[in-house]
């Protein structure tokens, strides 16, 4: 079963006259281990696709599948327990600014309820120096560069073992050299424990990293292209 299967996925925002189609008839599947980035024009769908098969959001019309699970129709509960099986990763990176980096990458932990505290911090700490944060366990965000903090938030998403990853433009925020380094470390990072990634960008530098290129066009699926 492919990690993401999406088959003529059609979605709306609001009502009425005021209906706006911004999906239109998109398919899209992600392989085992396969590292995919959506690319297209600003407004041409790709967060709003991605938040669709993130359970972010219900699914209107088509056939969304997610780690085994179809999406349509789908109960808030479910959407909850698949959400935690899926590592997230943002462009503003969404760490808790009065939590050290060893605390923010736990927390993705405390879906475990009965693994300890100590092993907890430990399984933070040892994924923070998987990303090269070794060192830098105790401090806040405030005290991290952008380029760290992306690290953490790598580290974040993958601490728990997810079935796929879902990153939403997460290089944006930083310049060339340290853009790149958190595009291939979460490449690397991903490739080898196998987990796929779907990731939205607009950055050009970053493409290289791709299995496959899918390009967004007024919320069609236009174009999947070797990179
Ligand atoms: N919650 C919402 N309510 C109404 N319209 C929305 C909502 N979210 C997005 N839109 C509209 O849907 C369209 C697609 O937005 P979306 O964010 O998916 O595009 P995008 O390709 O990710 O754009 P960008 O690259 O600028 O982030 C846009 O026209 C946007 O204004």
């Amino acid at each position: 079963m492919d990690p993401i299967h999406v088959g003529r996925l059609n979605h709306a925002y609001g009502d009425g006259e005021l209906r706006r189609t911004v999906l239109r008839d998109v398919s899209l599947t992600v392989q085992a281990g396969e590292v995919v980035l959506l690319t297209g024009p600003s407004g041409s769908g790709k967060t709003t696709l991605l938040t669709l098969i993130g359970a972010l959001r219900g699914v209107q019309d088509g056939s969304c599948q997610v780690l085994g699970r179809e999406l349509i129709g789908a109960a808030e509960g479910e959407r909850v327990a698949l959400r935690r099986r899926i590592g997230f990763i943002f462009q503003n990176h969404n760490l808790l600014g009065f939590l050290t980096a060893r605390q923010n990458v736990a927390m993705a932990l405390e879906i475990d309820p009965v693994m300890p505290e100590g092993e907890r911090m430990a399984r933070a700490g040892a994924m923070l120096a998987a990303v090269g944060l070794a060192g830098h366990e105790e401090r806040t965000p405030a005290h991290l560069s952008g380029g760290q903090r992306q690290r953490v938030s790598i580290a974040r998403a993958l601490v728990a073992g997810p079935g796929l990853v879902l990153a939403d433009e997460p290089t944006a925020a930083l310049d060339r050299v340290s853009g790149g380094e958190v595009a291939h470390l979460l490449r690397d990072m991903a490739k080898s424990r196998g987990t796929p990634i779907l990731m939205v960008t607009h950055d050009p530098r970053i493409l290289g990293i791709a299995d496959r290129v899918v390009a967004m066009e007024d919320g069609r699926a236009v174009a999947a292209a070797a990179p």
